[in-house]
């Protein structure tokens, strides 16, 4: 956990509220977090998700680890730290997309039930959908898209997550999905109808 270093500072309310940036929007904003092993298809699937609900008018954005940890967070490694911190800053970020009224889609391993509840803590209530892209190592190590398993097998990766690096499963993801029998669209199809079900796709 990060303290507040700075002090003499006041936090200061919006005029536009974001339930007014939510009504000019036509739909309700939150975080999809997505969470799973390395290869499991959280960033496919989040995109995929994201195209679908680009194409019905909602407003969206996605956060995606390699992305970010190119640039905002270039300064962090693999270690349990640096993970937490890593995780920490994207809930920040993503907080901040969603006040704005923008569903944020979010693809990151986040291994730490702790890092992800505190992102959970910060947002509001029904604001933040863990979405668990449940596949087993087996299945991601068969997929290793990256060669990184093969890699970690090797030791020639110290602290790869599932391998000799701990990933925590969800306890109260919204929603869970099968990776390991799934197609993607048929997952991605799932997010979709939740949102649909629990009233987020309108205002
Ligand atoms: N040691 C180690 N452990 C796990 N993953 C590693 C590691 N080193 C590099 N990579 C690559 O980095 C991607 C994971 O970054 P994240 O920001 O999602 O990780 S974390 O949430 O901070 O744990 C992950 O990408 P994804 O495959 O998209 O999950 C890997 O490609
Ligand atoms: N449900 C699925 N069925 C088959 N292949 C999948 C599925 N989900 C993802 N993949 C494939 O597995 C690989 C890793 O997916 P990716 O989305 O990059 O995973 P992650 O972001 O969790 O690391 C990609 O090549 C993707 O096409």
């Amino acid at each position: 956990m990060t303290d507040q270093k700075a002090t003499n500072v006041t936090w200061h309310d919006h005029t536009v509220t974001k339930v007014e940036r939510r009504k000019l929007m036509g739909h309700k904003s939150a975080i999809l977090w997505f969470t799973g092993l390395s290869g499991a298809g959280k960033s496919t699937v989040a995109n995929t998700v994201d195209h679908l609900m680009h194409e019905k008018g909602i407003h969206t954005y996605v956060l995606d680890g390699d992305n970010v940890r190119m640039g905002l967070n270039k300064n962090l490694g693999f270690s349990a730290d640096d993970r937490t911190e890593n995780i920490r800053r994207i809930g920040e970020v993503a907080k901040l997309f969603s006040d704005a009224g923008i569903f944020v889609l979010t693809a990151f391993i986040s291994p730490y039930r702790a890092d992800r509840d505190r992102v959970r803590e910060i947002m509001g209530e029904g604001e933040f959908i863990e979405v668990y892209v449940n596949a087993s190592l087996a299945t991601c190590e068969e997929r290793d898209p990256k060669g990184l398993y093969k890699k970690a097998r090797a030791g020639e990766i110290k602290g790869f997550t599932g391998i000799d690096d701990p990933y925590e499963e969800p306890a109260k993801a919204e929603i869970t999905l099968d990776a390991d029998t799934k197609s993607i669209d048929e997952l991605a199809q799932e997010v979709v109808a939740y949102l649909d079900a629990n009233g987020y796709l309108s205002a």
